[in-house]
């Protein structure tokens, strides 16, 4: 396909996520399927022409004065892209499949500038007020870091090869070492058209040699500091990001026990577990088999269901999704697994609370109200584990040294929040 026939396949695939409020994979799924002539390439290619999109809705709209589909995929490849005026209409000059071009006088005449500031940020207007909360001054820059296209992070597996020998293996894919995460690798989002490598078909992959895992959730892990032969609870453990990398941390020694409410999720780690060669892993799904380490733990974390305001760069369409109500849901699923987990923590033990979201409704004030109502639990400093795990990294944001947030444009990572708490002996 030229330029022009992926164009018009990406419209239809985001007027198909609009009209049926379709998750954006499966859209650009059932597109793929009903085009079978479609090769891998402009498979790829429109997926990133949709995803550009999504990232940049409410900006590329006001510039263009139009926020219909092909508006928005003629900015994308005007301020995404690369192309200019003149490129483009070179391009499309002899495709006939290219649509027809809107107006796009706005893009020269247009001052972003001059544009609301949720617009210029690219972010629903009603999280203002929660960004300016958890940036202060930079929420604006921290907004527009997350309307980027992220990288593709991988996690070394140390229980069956130390980084090194991943980057070598994935060289040809431009793999290189993370800055932060002492066992991440990094291939770079390419540009325009530019396909991510199938990492999970190579035979290193296979083997269990790494994990797909983006650096800010391996920092986070780390950040647990499991010790080998400690006993540690993963209590929202999902398909078991964080369950791989604490068990590798911990070298196969002491117990990692598995658990989350929902069987489906928790479903993947059997195989994750097995490809990884982790053996100190006890999967739960029932929480009753949980019933006799109640005070017994000597860390659980608690990586709570969230908003994922920290993932939009991989999933922009939960950006324009998220309602208030959706805030308030996930508070009170917060609450729960928080005080649930908090019973498994020993006397003098640690209770870790992560989330993959920058609000601090979810982070901070979650921390606040949870030691209110816990007087037996209190946040401790974790500033000083990141200086000693990630000496010379750039830091992630603190107001007081406990909760810790990282942010694409602070970190380069996806955001995540992160608070140690210690439980009173
Ligand atoms: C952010 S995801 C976990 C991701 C996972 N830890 C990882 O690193 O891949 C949150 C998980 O919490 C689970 N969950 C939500 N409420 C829970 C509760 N009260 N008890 C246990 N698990 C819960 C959800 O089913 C979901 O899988």
């Amino acid at each position: 396909m030229r330029l022009g026939g992926r164009m018009a396949a990406a419209i239809e695939v985001l007027a198909d996520i609009e009209a049926r409020k379709r998750p954006v994979a499966d859209a650009l799924k059932d597109w793929g399927l009903a085009h079978r002539f479609a090769g891998s390439g402009d498979r790829s290619a429109i997926g990133n022409l949709v995803y550009d999109a999504l990232r940049m809705r409410l900006s590329h709209a006001y510039l263009m004065q139009d926020d219909s589909e092909t508006a928005l995929i003629y900015a994308v490849l005007l301020r995404q892209w690369g192309f200019t005026l003149d490129t483009l209409a070179a391009e499309l000059a002899d495709d006939k499949f290219a649509p027809a071009a809107p107006d796009l006088s706005g893009l020269a005449t247009r001052d972003l500038a001059e544009a609301e500031p949720h617009v210029q940020g690219d972010i629903p207007d009603w999280l203002v007020p929660s960004f300016q909360s958890a940036f202060g001054n930079d929420w604006l820059f921290e907004a527009r870091a997350m309307a980027e296209r992220p990288t593709l992070d991988l996690r070394a597996n140390t229980l069956k090869a130390g980084r090194d020998k991943v980057v070598k293996a994935l060289e040809r894919a431009g793999a290189t070492p993370t800055r932060i995460a002492r066992n991440g690798i990094r291939i770079p989002a390419g540009d325009g058209a530019a396909r991510l490598p199938n990492v999970t078909a190579e035979l290193s992959f296979q083997k269990g040699w790494f994990e797909v895992q983006d650096e800010g959730s391996q920092i986070v892990a780390d950040l647990v500091l499991p010790q080998e032969g400690q006993q540690v609870l993963d209590y929202c453990a999902g398909g078991g990001g964080k369950t791989l990398a604490m068990a590798a941390a911990m070298n196969n020694r002491g117990q990692v026990h598995a658990y989350d409410a929902d069987r489906k999720r928790l479903a993947p780690i059997i195989e994750r577990l097995r490809r990884a060669g982790t053996r100190n892993v006890q999967v739960h799904d029932d929480v009753r088999g949980l019933k006799a380490l109640e005070g017994k733990l000597d860390t659980v974390l608690v990586d709570a269901p969230c908003t994922g305001t920290g993932t939009w760069r991989r999933r922009p369409d939960t950006k324009w999704k998220l309602t208030p109500r959706n805030i308030e849901e996930r508070l009170e699923q917060q609450r729960d697994a928080l005080s649930s987990a908090a019973a498994y923590v020993r006397p003098g033990g640690t209770l870790v609370y992560v989330t993959c979201s920058v609000l601090p409704e979810e982070n901070d004030r979650q921390i606040a109200r949870f030691t209110a109502e816990h007087p037996d639990f209190a946040a401790t400093t974790s500033l000083d584990a990141w200086d000693r795990l990630f000496a010379g990294a750039p830091k992630p944001y603190s107001g007081d040294g406990k909760g810790l947030t990282l942010t694409p444009a602070r970190t380069g990572t996806d955001g995540f929040f992160f608070c140690r708490l210690e439980r009173r002996a």
